[in-house]
């Protein structure tokens, strides 16, 4: 059975620093955070770490994951990639809010060279808190996952 709070974590080198703070932030809300690292620093390539994370996502393992490199962007590409995975990049606790409201988003995706801590941590907060409210936003997301084929 998917656990309601487990959440996956990953990045690439420009962003561990951040990952790591927020699944300290995350694990002391009762979050079951499962961190994929990496966790050494050497230079490494975003797309494997982002598509290492959905596929967690898309399994069921985890029904959120958060994804970081040095803008979000080159890891969320990777990320929606992989069947059944609705990521967006944020840099706004609106945008946050809004992918789960509207989007059903299952994964978010941050810049740690575009924001800091302390925005960074309000965004997740915004995400992880948020709900899908259905109704015509399913018909939308329908849509979007129509696309797939
Ligand atoms: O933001 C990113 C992808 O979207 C990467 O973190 C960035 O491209 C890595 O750059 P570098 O190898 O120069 O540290």
């Amino acid at each position: 059975m998917t656990h309601p709070k487990r959440i996956v974590l990953s990045s690439d080198h420009a962003a561990i620093d951040l990952r790591q703070a927020i699944a300290r932030h995350l694990a002391g809300q009762g979050w079951d955070v499962v961190d994929i690292g990496p966790t050494t620093p050497e230079s490494t390539h975003y797309p494997k770490h982002g598509e290492a994370a959905a596929r967690q996502v898309a399994s069921g393992d985890c029904p959120l994951g958060i994804i970081l490199c040095g803008t979000g962007q080159g890891i969320m590409m990777a990320a929606n990639k992989v069947k059944g995975i609705r990521c967006g990049v944020c840099s706004d606790t609106f945008s946050a809010r809004m992918i789960r409201q509207h989007n059903d988003a299952n994964m978010l995706s941050l810049g740690a060279r575009v924001i800091g801590e302390g925005l960074a941590l309000d965004i997740v907060d915004a995400f992880v808190n948020a709900e899908f409210e259905g109704g015509r936003h399913a018909t939308r997301v329908d849509m979007i996952t129509a696309i797939e084929g």
